[in-house]
């Protein structure tokens, strides 16, 4: 996962801080010391890191932090405001035109990621209950137009294209009147990469802008390219007057250099970014909550926000009603994986929630898709009976379940017992909750309920 490296790093320089009672001078040059490596490290541009550290060494050093009850929390919540002010302070929006169609124009080099987002951001404006229209500029990479032609029956989005004999120009200019013909309130031209920037390419982007005149011009930069990232960007800006960059890519092991530089390099605002293949990996970019995220302290407003669009209500009300009255079933667990696993690969979830990520770092908690796979072949290798009587599962059932689900014993048993130790303390927490229970009687149980509790995923 991006910025694993960083995280870490920057972790372990405030865990020193924290333990601290006092601060002094040298403590906090010290720590500056380690964040400037860190960041260095992450291939944060050189210039971004020097400016970055005078920055929160002038706020560091004052003297109401020194004197502050916690001063280790104060130096945290200054790198912590520093570092989203480096991303951009707050969400930037994407534009909207005046008179619709508002036109978003993609740019980058090949293989960033350009025709894969511009499937994406239909898929986000549709969501929105947009009716976008994709353009089919890219007409010198062989398989841009049929690729572009799949993103678009998967998501069922309208694309226009005029095959690879008409000019990028005009396929731009007709695209767009296509939309104002058919009602589109968004035009996505996906235009070609190569594999360097370069003159030809930049001269046929600047005829498509005079052609179509976008509201957005957004750049798609992988992030895993780190510094090349944002030197793509520089030199796209200064040919083009970029509205805005997409990062891709951020699921991957990527320093997070382009995430931190490009920015402060390119004064373009980061307004999308990409964590995944599929077509509902695209998020809009939260410079705070991307700052804390880095800095291990976890993005829950990100994670409620996809489970609101994701998640049925219904269900999940249905889902808390079992579990109140303890008829929690194998059947409901595995809707209930469902569920998780459309907010996102699990990993990336856990990251999301604070604490979640050092935990996993300490390799306490080891949580993956492989494994949540594994624990699914274990339920759907139960008969429907055994899912709603897990009580029936004997011996011989659970070595046929093992063998079934290619798996071994103890992993059943280890699935079973955890799952029966669910239950437990779901039903005492509902005879807490319930009338004989009592608030009091309840808190001192809760307490006590802590000792025997597992993660069942473990
Ligand atoms: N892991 C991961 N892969 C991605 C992400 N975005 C795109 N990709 C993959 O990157 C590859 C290149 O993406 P494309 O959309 O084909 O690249 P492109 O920029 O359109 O390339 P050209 O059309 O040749 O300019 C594909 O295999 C995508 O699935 C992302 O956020 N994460």
């Amino acid at each position: 996962m991006a910025f694993e490296g960083l995280t870490t790093r920057l972790q372990n320089v405030f865990s020193k801080l924290r333990g601290k009672g006092k601060v002094s001078d040298e403590d906090v040059a010290e720590a500056m010391r380690e964040v400037r490596l860190a960041l260095l490290e992450a291939d944060v541009n050189f210039k971004v890191v020097k400016e970055f550290i005078a920055k929160v060494k002038e706020k560091a050093v004052g003297k109401e932090v020194m004197e502050s009850f916690t001063p280790g929390m104060v130096i945290i919540d200054i790198v912590n405001k520093e570092l989203t002010d480096l991303m951009g302070g707050s969400q930037s929006k994407l534009a909207k035109a005046n008179k619709p169609p508002t036109v978003l124009m993609m740019v980058g080099l090949q293989g960033a990621g350009k025709t894969t987002t511009s499937g994406k951001l239909a898929k986000m404006l549709q969501k929105q209950n947009s009716r976008p229209l994709l353009v089919a500029g890219d007409i010198y990479r062989p398989a841009a137009i049929k690729q572009l032609q799949v993103l678009g029956e998967q998501i069922k989005a309208p694309v226009f294209t005029l095959g690879d004999q008409t000019s990028p120009v005009e396929i731009a200019r007709q695209g767009l009147q296509h939309a104002k013909d058919n009602g589109n309130d968004y035009v996505i031209i996906d235009t070609a990469g190569r594999l360097h920037v370069d003159e030809e390419l930049m001269e046929e982007l600047r005829q498509i802008h005079s052609v179509v005149n976008p509201d957005e011009v957004l750049l798609v930069v992988d992030s895993m390219t780190g510094q090349d990232a944002v030197n793509v960007a520089e030199h796209f800006n200064q040919q083009l007057d970029l509205t805005g960059v997409v990062l891709t890519k951020l699921d991957g092991d990527t320093r997070g250099g382009a995430a931190l530089s490009v920015k402060a390099v390119t004064g373009c605002p980061i307004k999308f970014a990409s964590l995944g293949e599929k077509l509902d990996a695209l998020e809009p970019f939260h410079p705070e909550r991307m700052a804390s995220r880095i800095l291990g302290m976890g993005d829950m407003l990100s994670l409620i926000e996809k489970a609101q669009s994701n998640i049925d209500t219904e269900k999940a009300k249905e889902m808390e009603r079992k579990m109140r009255n303890a008829e929690f079933t194998f059947e409901d667990f595995l809707e209930q994986m469902d569920q998780v696993k459309k907010l996102g690969p699990i990993d990336q979830i856990m990251d999301m929630i604070p604490g979640m990520g050092k935990m996993k770092q300490a390799k306490d908690l080891k949580v993956d898709d492989k494994q949540m796979g594994r624990i699914e072949a274990i339920v759907y290798s139960m008969t429907t009976e055994e899912k709603r009587n897990p009580d029936m599962i004997n011996h011989s059932r659970r070595k046929r379940i093992a063998t079934g689900s290619g798996t071994s014993l103890a992993e059943v048993n280890r699935l079973i017992k955890q799952f029966d130790e669910m239950r437990r303390m779901m039903k005492q927490f509902s005879d807490m909750m319930g009338p004989k229970g009592g608030k009091n009687k309840a808190m001192k149980q809760l307490k006590g309920l802590g000792k025997g509790m597992k993660f069942p995923f473990r």
